[in-house]
């Protein structure tokens, strides 16, 4: 295949994964947003110029996994990459539990896709297929590109997701601590197996937050329910687990974002009031958290090339 653009604009929410019980499965997008610019040069050279999140800190070359997604993607779509230049515009929080390793994925694979003469060659699913081969699970990259909140799955045709409907009086609160936790080493304390009874308890709780987001926001507390991760998580997140448990006792519906160490609050719109007051005891008290509400996202991946804007999620209509 061809080339058929020589610059995009791509831009890709954060997301929150799991939401308790839907581990590697449920994702929620967030509006909070990474952006990318583009350029290729005839040249082989690499360049890339990182302002925000991770600025001096992530690789400025090949290494740089916006990159890499760009280029693996790319060569699978017989269009191999010469050259680069790229500005990165980074908002998401690095090692937080807020897929900003899924954002840059997605990014540089909507970027790759934008930049072939036939986009549409390239749909969201092989674009999930290619995320979740760097990623090793589909649970931030399904929401990253399409935006509200998905379940994805892994069968014998590869990573598949579906959109779930979210009731518009649920809001996703995040508290976000100033330390990081890399995904491989939340992931690394997990046990090979869990027993009957929790995985039980889980896979209903995970059935019933499908019907507590779409139009029951009162479940939410039960139906985000997890046996399967969260305590194992806790040695490696003491803080994050003593502000789960604080905010579960008072009714509302907290859980682990991702594999931490984030905290992520869902609530109907009629319990943020008394959320924001328990926060300001709770969080304020905490050095180094901050608490915001940035929306969730329903747009998803948005690419720009040429004159042409492209969106994988419900304002667009889903590819
Ligand atoms: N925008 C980005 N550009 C380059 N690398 C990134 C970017 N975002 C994340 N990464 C890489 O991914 C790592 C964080 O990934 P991970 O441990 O999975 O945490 P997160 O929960 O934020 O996805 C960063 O330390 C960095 O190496
Ligand atoms: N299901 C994964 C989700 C990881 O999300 P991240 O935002 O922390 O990268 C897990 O729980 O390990």
């Amino acid at each position: 295949m061809q080339l058929g653009a020589d610059r995009v604009v791509v831009r890709v929410p954060a997301t929150s994964a799991n939401l308790g019980p839907g581990f590697d499965a449920l994702g929620l997008a967030l509006g909070l947003h990474d952006e990318i610019e583009v350029d290729l040069l005839a040249s082989d050279e690499i360049s890339v110029e990182v302002v925000g999140e991770g600025a001096g800190q992530v690789p400025d070359g090949e290494e740089h996994l916006v990159v890499r997604a760009l280029r693996h993607t790319l060569e699978l779509a017989g269009a191999p990459l010469t050259g680069l230049r790229m500005r990165c515009t980074n908002r998401i929080p690095h090692g937080r539990g807020l897929g900003s390793s899924a954002a840059a994925v997605v990014s540089g694979i909507v970027a790759a896709r934008g930049l072939l003469a036939d986009p549409q060659a390239l749909d969201v699913t092989a674009m999930l297929g290619i995320a979740t081969e760097f990623e090793g699970h589909p649970d931030n990259a399904a929401p990253a590109l399409r935006g509200g909140a998905t379940v994805a799955w892994s069968g014998p045709h590869g990573p598949r997701a579906v959109d779930l409907e979210v009731d518009p009086r649920v809001t996703a609160t995040v508290l976000v601590p100033d330390t990081r936790l890399s995904t491989s080493r939340a992931r690394g304390v997990l046990p090979a197996q869990v027993p009957h009874a929790d995985a039980a308890f889980t896979a209903g709780r995970a059935a019933l937050l499908v019907e507590a987001l779409a139009r029951r926001p009162e479940l939410l507390l039960d139906a985000t329910e997890d046996r399967i991760h969260q305590d194992y998580r806790a040695e490696v997140m003491a803080g994050t687990a003593e502000l789960v448990r604080a905010l579960r006792t008072e009714g509302f519906a907290a859980t682990v974002s991702g594999a931490g160490p984030t905290v992520l609050v869902l609530a109907a719109e009629r319990q943020t009031a008394g959320l924001d007051r328990l926060l300001a005891d709770l969080v304020d008290g905490m050095a180094g958290w901050r608490a915001w509400r940035p929306g969730i996202d329903v747009t998803g991946a948005v690419c720009r090339s040429g004159s042409m804007d492209q969106a994988f999620g419900t304002v667009a209509g889903r590819a």
